[in-house]
Parts: structure tokens; C-alpha cells; sequence
């Protein structure tokens, strides 16, 4: 004891003596390790403490220390201990550390969400939906008005954040809701703000009971409409299972329309997704879940007759439950039926379709005016073995799917957009700093439809380039290549010459990239249209940006508040280029930021019109109407599915009243967390647990060992099976 005291006292005079030094910094971790190590947990967070209190190391090493014992010790016992200087609510917790700066900046541990956004007209809450962890909420962002879609899930353990949240912050594809803003507050609670999409669920349209407003035509009278939704899931599916990630809940309700006038179609809920290739290594899972009618084969074993769990799964269950998905939308019924829930999962691992004889074979009344392709497509989506199903890349290669307007836009046409990403990583190469402030706008910016149309047209156009079924980011190699044959060439050719023939395409539009992944997702392409001063700021969008960068909350973003959250590298470029035209520090307000961030591109050409990716509407009717809404207003199906989405309302509205009672209108997950549920799961092999038609773990054990025992008795003599 002893000796770690004169340890502990050698330390301090040490680090005191040599503060701001590196060599401190590496003592100082090496010290916390070793107690971490040993367990002695209360030193170490006195050691933290101790760091945070010494006032005269330099703001970066101390940053770094802090973070490092954070992601070691978690958040230090007080606040006092935190009154250096320093926001502890912008470090980074570890896991949230490993994603790139922008995407860090959208998870606020220092703001609570009422503060920020308002919920409900004159205290009335808008409802957008209903799921196990209660409502999903209207939102109104005080500053600028902007409505967000919010959802409340609880964490006992703020230290770290659900994976769902961790997931969801990594995707940006037009095709996958924005998550905007995650706030972690004191109790535990953590608000997650989505765009919202206005334009209802896709369920909804299907069963035609969406109460939302469209004008014209049914997005769901003709194939070639369908197909349109269709294409937009299977790039939205492909994007998620390039990032190495499966979904494990594709299904009608988790697609929203991004607004009533639109056919953009938005993917929700990542409840269950979860990360499947690490390292570029895929694992497999083994946790049964999904939704009820969606789950795939493999997800379900069969061993003497008994449901248990089956050998493991990847990502081709998303391409099940899209083959599902679209039998549903073109015949109006799901291909695994049954009385119960344990009735339908029998049937799937049995690989049984429902009653209709017929519909295995896709013959039958409903299927009279199916193409043969769409069959083949559902088909190959449904193959039993998982190894001969089509990937997401395969679906969006589809003949079915050719139909559809590609987006494809004439190299040529797209030279003023390549241009914008060349102008806009020149100046963000050249200004670190102006790289994270326009990626973490681009992040949470609030883009109007016909915005946020064209730029997602442009990024379209622009993937066309790489392959006929694109992963849903650019490729850096294939834009520098596009970029040099389309301007700077022709630019080299001319006998002048100008700026842009000299320029380093290469580094420019690497800078854009600040995943470090070699793509640019949606949101760097975004961020780079903001770089090049193309779409038009506001105050009120800078103001959270303006508040996440200033670090000491002085009121202006100096250059001692980005050093101190930049990595080294990153801020020896900063320190390089303070002075430089692009973005002069310190940033006094943010009129000095929006006009550095309003400026025009000095290379600027009007930008080409898109084509049109949707098909124009049928004048006639299409040869083969599927004719949705009177098939699933007349079918005992849509009965069904309502009936059971009126329980599966009332069962989750129950808990949300019960709830309700005691914390207003946050409605957490009835069950302890979804990871913990997960674990379990994992190591008890219990029940299916599906969102909405989610069967409670023990209820499901009881439904399948009292299904199971009739079950393998009905499967010896058909004639004693109970109707
Ligand atoms: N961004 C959004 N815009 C509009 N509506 C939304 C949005 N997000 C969710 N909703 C609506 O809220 C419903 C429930 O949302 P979500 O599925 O994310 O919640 P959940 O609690 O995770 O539900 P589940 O039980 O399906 O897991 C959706 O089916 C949809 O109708």
C-alpha cells in the first residue's frame, strides 16, 4: 500500500514538473493501466480526477489522457473535478472514439433533448408510430423549426451506447432514414432524432389503411411501381451489408416514405441489426429473431421434431425477408401462414406454404397477372439454402428490377458535380477543420425534398459509374478517374491551361472522405456539396455544429478548441493553414462561419438537371395490375393482419399506459435492454423475439412447447392435429 502511495506521490510531482509533455501522458496511462489491471478501480478514477485538475498541462495532452482513462474508467465521479476548461460531454466514449469525427459529433452528452427539441403541438404529442420501445414521436427543433422523428430507448449503462445507435450513426444511403442526433441524458434515457418521414409506412399503403394524403395513382397498382420500391430496398439492403452489417428485420412496416409526394422509400429500425463481418471476417449468428412471417429457414432448427436453434445465419436472412416482402406486395398474402405465431415459424422451418396448394407454385387467382420475372425474382429471394439465394447485389441486377430508370447520367453531364467535389476537397485538404464542420453538418443538416432530391440524383448518377448494382457509396479511385478523363484532361488539352488541370485530383477528393474507408458515403458527398458552398446554409442549421466545436464554450471556435479534438496529424494541417483564406481561426460567431461556408465555388457551372429514376406514371392501365388495394381489401388476409396488429397495438399500448402512468409520455422497452435480451437469447436459445408481433420470451417457450408436443404427435397422425 505503501508503495503505490509513493507511487502515486512520485507521479504527481513528475507529471507536474514535466506537464504538457507526452512523456507525462504515457506515464500517466501507463499508471492507470496497471491499476485497471489490478482492479484498484478507485484509484484510478482519483488518478482521472487528479489529471483533470492539473491546470497547466496543454489542452490536447490533457484530452488525450482524459479520453483514454474515460474509455478506461468511464465518466469521473463529479462534475467539479471537470472544471478545467475541458467539455467532458464531447469526449467521446470508446466505442463512439473509432467512428470519424463527424459522426461523433452527432451524439450530444452535454445538451438534454427538451432543451433542444420540443415534442408535440401545445403539448400534444404526434404519433408517428407505435413499437416495442413505445412511441416514435414529432418532434419540433426550437431554433429552427425543423420536424424530427424521436424515439426514447433506455440504458441503465450510459457509458455505452446501444448498438442500435452505434449502427445507425455509421449509415448515410438515401435509401436508410437519417439518425440525426443521439442525446445521452443523466438518467439513463437516450433520445435518438431521425428525419422524419412523412409519407406513412409502406405496410400501411399495402393494407390501404394509411391515413395519410396522396394525390394520383397507387404506388402499388402496377409491377413497374412496385419494382421501383423494390430496387430502392435492394440498394438500401446491399449499402447495409457492405458496411458488414445484417438488418434481421426487413419487413413492410420498417419502410417509410420519405414524404407523401415522394416514392423515395426509407428503412427504419435497427433494433436488430448487428455487426456481422469484423475485419473482414463474418461470423454466424445464432440468436433467433426476426418478425414472424419474415423470419428465414435457416434462423429456425428442427431437431426430433422440436423447434431449436439452427446452424447459424448471415446476411442472406435480409434477402429472405425481402423475397417475403415482395410476395406480400404482389399477391397480397404472406407466403407462411399459420393459426399463431408458433404456427407460421413451424411452417417456414418445414418449408410450407400456406394453405393455397397453388401458392408454392405462384399459380392461382392471385398470381394470374404476376409476371414471370417477379416470380423468378421472388423465387430465387426464397431459395431454402441460404448458399443458393441471390445476394442484395443479385436482386439489384434483377431483370425484374432492369425495368426501372437507372439514374444513369452521360459522364460528360456530371463534369460540374466532379468539379464540386474537386473544388471542395481542395479546400478542405488545405483546412482540416472545415472537413469536420462541413461533415457534421452534413450529418444532422435539415435538406429541403427538392434538395435532398437532386443531390441524392447526383450521388445516384455518380454510382452508376462504378457497377451496374453500385454498394452504395463512391468509390475514391473511380471519382479521380472520372474527374480526370471528364476535366482535367480536356482542361490539360486546352492550351492555356487552367487551375483545374494542375490540381492533385487524388489528394482533393481523398479529403473528402473522412470515414478513412475509401468511399464516400452519402453524407461525405453531402458534406463536400456544403464545402463547395452549393447548398445554401442557415444560421439555425450551424447552431448545434457551431456549439459541438467550441469546445470551452467561449462563445468562438478557436483554434486551441479544434487542436484539442482533432488527432495529431489532422491538427498539425489545421496549424498550417490557420491563416489561409479558407477558414481563418478563431471563429468569432457564426456569421463568420456561415459566410466561409456560403461561399461559391470559384470553379462553379451550373450543375446538369437528373434524370428522372422514377418511370413516368401509366397513362393506361399496366398489362399486369396486380391491383393491390382491392385484392387486400377484399382477402381475409388483410382481416389477419390487422387483427393482429390491433392486438399487437393494444399489447404494446398497454405497457405504454402502464408506463405512461409513472414517466409521462417515455415509454421504454418493457424488457430490461434489447442487448441484454440479445445475450440471453444468445446463451438460452429462447423464443423468437420480432418486433411488433414480438411474442415475450416466456410466453413463446410456453406457445412452442405446447405447439411442439402436438406437433411431432399430429406430424405421426395427421387426423388427431387440433383445428
Ligand atoms: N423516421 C421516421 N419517420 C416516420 N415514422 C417513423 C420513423 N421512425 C419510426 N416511425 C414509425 O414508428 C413506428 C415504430 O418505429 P420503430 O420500428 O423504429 O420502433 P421500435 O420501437 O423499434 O419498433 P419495433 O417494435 O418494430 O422494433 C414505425 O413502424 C413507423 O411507423
Amino acid at each position: 500500500m505503501q508503495k503505490r502511495q509513493q507511487f502515486f506521490a512520485r507521479l504527481r510531482a513528475m507529471t507536474g514538473k514535466i506537464a504538457a509533455s507526452s512523456v507525462a501522458a504515457a506515464i500517466v496511462v501507463w499508471g492507470m493501466r496497471r491499476l485497471l489491471r489490478k482492479k484498484r478501480f478507485a484509484k484510478a478514477v482519483s488518478c482521472q480526477n487528479f489529471i483533470s485538475n492539473v491546470s497547466d498541462i496543454g489542452v490536447s495532452v490533457k484530452n488525450v489522457l482524459v479520453n483514454t482513462m474515460t474509455s478506461f474508467v468511464g465518466t469521473p465521479a463529479s462534475n467539479e473535478t471537470r472544471s478545467s476548461g475541458i467539455d467532458e460531454s464531447f469526449e467521446p466514449r470508446a466505442e463512439e472514439s473509432e467512428l470519424p469525427l463527424a459522426i461523433q459529433s452527432k451524439v450530444l452528452r452535454h445538451i438534454s433533448f427538451h432543451d433542444v427539441y420540443d415534442i408535440g403541438k401545445e403539448g400534444k404529442e404526434e404519433v408517428l408510430g407505435t413499437g416495442m420501445h413505445g412511441a416514435v414521436l414529432v418532434a419540433k427543433h426550437r431554433k429552427s423549426g425543423r420536424r424530427v422523428a424521436a424515439k426514447c430507448l433506455e440504458e441503465p449503462d450510459t457509458n455505452t451506447l446501444p448498438e442500435e445507435v452505434t449502427l445507425y450513426l455509421r449509415l448515410s444511403h438515401p435509401n436508410v432514414c437519417r439518425l440525426l442526433q443521439a442525446f445521452v441524458e443523466k438518467n439513463g434515457e437516450i433520445w435518438i432524432c431521425m428525419e422524419l418521414c412523412a409519407g406513412g409506412e409502406l405496410f400501411e399503403l399495402a393494407a390501404g389503411t394509411s391515413s395519410v394524403k396522396r394525390e394520383g395513382a397507387s404506388m402499388l397498382d402496377t409491377e413497374a411501381r412496385i419494382a421501383v420500391l423494390v430496387k430502392q430496398m435492394a440498394a438500401a439492403i446491399r449499402y447495409i451489408h457492405s458496411m458488414g452489417m445484417v438488418h434481421r428485420d426487413i419487413k413492410l412496416e420498417n419502410w417509410v416514405f420519405a414524404s407523401p409526394q415522394q416514392e423515395r422509400l426509407k428503412l427504419i429500425d435497427f433494433g436488430l441489426a448487428t455487426q456481422i463481418v469484423t475485419e473482414g471476417r463474418a461470423k454466424k449468428l445464432m440468436q433467433m429473431c426476426g418478425t414472424c412471417y419474415y423470419v428465414a429457414p435457416e434462423i429456425i432448427g428442427l431437431k426430433d421434431g422440436a423447434i431449436c436453434k439452427g446452424d447459424g445465419y448471415g446476411q442472406e436472412v435480409d434477402v429472405w425477408a425481402l423475397g417475403v416482402l415482395i410476395y406480400m406486395l404482389v399477391s397480397g398474402m404472406p407466403p407462411f401462414n399459420g393459426k399463431n405465431h408458433a404456427d407460421v415459424i413451424w411452417n417456414i422451418a418445414n418449408f410450407k406454404y400456406c394453405d393455397d396448394p397453388l401458392a408454392e407454385h405462384f399459380e392461382g387467382r392471385r398470381w394470374e397477372n404476376v409476371s414471370p420475372q417477379c416470380k423468378d425474382l421472388i423465387r430465387r429471394c426464397m431459395e431454402r439454402e441460404p448458399e443458393k439465394r441471390l445476394t442484395a447485389a443479385g436482386v439489384q441486377m434483377h431483370p425484374w428490377l432492369c425495368q426501372v430508370a437507372s439514374g444513369q447520367m452521360p459522364l460528360m453531364a456530371l463534369a460540374p458535380v466532379l468539379k464540386d467535389l474537386c473544388f471542395a476537397g481542395t479546400r478542405m485538404s488545405k483546412c482540416t477543420a472545415l472537413a469536420h464542420i462541413c461533415g457534421s453538418l452534413a450529418s444532422t443538416i435539415y435538406l429541403s425534398p427538392e434538395t435532398w432530391t437532386l443531390y441524392k440524383d447526383y450521388f445516384m448518377a455518380l454510382e452508376c459509374l462504378e457497377t451496374l448494382a453500385p454498394k452504395g457509396a463512391l468509390s475514391i479511385s473511380k471519382l479521380v478517374a472520372a474527374f480526370e478523363e471528364v476535366v482535367a484532361q480536356p482542361e490539360k488539352e486546352k492550351s492555356n491551361g487552367s487551375e483545374l488541370a494542375h490540381v492533385d485530383s487524388f489528394r482533393s477528393i481523398a479529403a473528402l472522405d473522412r470515414t478513412g474507408d475509401g468511399r464516400l458515403h452519402f453524407f461525405e458527398f453531402l458534406g463536400a456539396m456544403i464545402g463547395a458552398g452549393r447548398i445554401q446554409i442557415h444560421e439555425a442549421d450551424v447552431a448545434d455544429v457551431f456549439a459541438a466545436f467550441d469546445v470551452d464554450r467561449d462563445g468562438i471556435i478557436s483554434e486551441k478548441d479544434m487542436t484539442s479534438i482533432m488527432k495529431d496529424q489532422e491538427a498539425q494541417v489545421l496549424n498550417r493553414t490557420t491563416s489561409s483564406e479558407n477558414l481563418a481561426f478563431p471563429i468569432e460567431d457564426r456569421t463568420t462561419l456561415l459566410e466561409a461556408l456560403n461561399r461559391k465555388p470559384c470553379w462553379a457551372s451550373e450543375l446538369p438537371m437528373p434524370p428522372a429514376v422514377v418511370p413516368p406514371k401509366p397513362v393506361e392501365a399496366a398489362p399486369n395490375p396486380p391491383q393491390m388495394q382491392k385484392l387486400l381489401s377484399k382477402a381475409k388476409l388483410q382481416m389477419e393482419w390487422q387483427v393482429q396488429r390491433q392486438v399487437a397495438y393494444r399489447d404494446v399500448r398497454s405497457a405504454v399506459k402502464l408506463k405512461s402512468l409513472n414517466r409521462g409520455y417515455r415509454t421504454p422497452d418493457p424488457s430490461p435492454t434489447r442487448n441484454a435480451e440479445k445475450e440471453e437469447d444468445q446463451t438460452s436459445g429462447a423464443g423468437l423475439g420480432s418486433p411488433r408481433h414480438r411474442i415475450s420470451k416466456a410466453a413463446q417457450s410456453m406457445v412452442q412447447l405446447s405447439d411442439l408436443d402436438w406437433r411431432k404427435r399430429s406430424e405421426a397422425e395427421p387426423s388427431k392435429r387440433p383445428n
